[in-house]
C-alpha cells in the first residue's frame, strides 16, 4: 500500500462533477461528502484524504504542501497565480470568463470594471491598451452595471441565464475555463507513483469521452 494522498477538493459546484469523474476512474468516493460539515474526510480504502476547501483556497493548500493534489477551476489558477504543477485538464465545470456589459455600453473617459478576478481583468485590459479602474467584488457581480458601480464586469458565463435575466450582453470571451488537477511540486516527486496512478486513471476516463 502506498502513501496516503491528501486531496484539496472544492466544495460547491465543482465537487459534484469531480466526484463523478473520480468514481468513474474507480476511486470510490462517498456521494454526500460535500453535504456534511466535516472538513477532513479520511478515505483509507482508496488511499486518500479529502480536504474540503473553499474553491479559491485550493491552490494555496497545494502550494504549501498541506494537500498533495487538488481540483480547481482554471479561473482560480489564473487569478491566484500560485506555484503549483498543473497535471491534467479534467474537462469538467466548463464555462468561460467574459467581459460583460449593458447593450448600449460605449467607452467613456473613466471606465470602471467590477470583478471577482482583479488580477486577470487588470492584465487583460492592460494588454488591450484600455485604461480601466478595476473594482473587486465577491459575488452577484452582474449587479455592478445595473446599479451604476461599473460600466462593465469580468465574470463567468455558463448557460447565459444570469446575463439574459439581467439584460446584459457578453462582449468578449477572454478564456475558456475547465477544472484542472494540480499537484504540489515536492509531493509530485515524493509520491510520484501514487499521484501518477490517479492522474492516469482520471485521464483514461476523460479520453474515453465520459459526458460530465
Ligand atoms: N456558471 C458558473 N459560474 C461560476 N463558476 C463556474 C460556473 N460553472 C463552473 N464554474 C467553475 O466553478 C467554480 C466556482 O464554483 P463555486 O460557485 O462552487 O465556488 P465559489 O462561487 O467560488 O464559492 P463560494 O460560493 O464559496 O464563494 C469556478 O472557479 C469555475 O471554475
Ligand atoms: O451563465 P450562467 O449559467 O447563468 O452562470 C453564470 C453565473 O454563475 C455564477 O454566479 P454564482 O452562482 O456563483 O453566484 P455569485 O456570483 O453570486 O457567487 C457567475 O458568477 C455568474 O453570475
Amino acid at each position: 500500500m502506498g502513501e496516503i494522498i491528501k486531496v484539496a477538493m472544492p466544495k460547491g459546484r465543482i465537487y459534484k462533477k469531480a466526484s463523478e469523474l473520480f468514481r468513474a476512474a474507480g476511486l470510490q468516493i462517498p456521494v454526500d461528502v460535500d453535504e456534511s460539515r466535516k472538513l477532513v474526510i479520511p478515505l483509507p480504502e482508496i488511499g486518500m484524504e479529502f480536504i474540503m476547501a473553499k474553491p479559491v483556497d485550493v491552490p494555496t493548500y497545494v502550494e504549501y504542501g498541506v494537500a498533495d493534489i487538488g481540483v480547481v477551476g482554471k479561473d482560480v489558477l489564473l487569478e491566484e497565480n500560485r506555484d503549483v504543477y498543473e497535471l491534467l485538464d479534467l474537462g469538467i465545470a466548463r464555462c468561460r470568463m467574459s467581459v460583460i456589459g449593458l447593450p448600449d455600453w460605449k467607452p467613456g473617459i473613466h471606465q470602471r470594471v467590477a470583478t471577482k478576478y482583479p488580477n486577470v481583468a487588470s492584465q487583460y485590459f492592460r494588454e488591450q491598451g484600455q485604461q480601466v479602474e478595476v473594482i473587486k467584488l465577491n459575488g452577484s457581480i452582474e449587479l455592478a452595471p445595473l446599479i451604476g458601480l461599473a460600466d462593465r464586469i469580468v465574470d463567468m458565463v455558463e448557460t447565459g441565464q444570469t446575463l439574459r435575466e439581467n439584460g446584459l450582453v457578453e462582449m468578449e470571451s477572454i478564456f475558456e475555463i475547465t477544472s484542472r488537477l494540480v499537484a504540489n511540486r515536492v509531493s509530485y516527486r515524493m509520491k510520484n507513483g501514487e499521484i501518477q496512478a490517479v492522474c492516469d486513471a482520471l485521464s483514461r476516463v476523460i479520453q474515453g469521452g465520459m459526458q460530465l
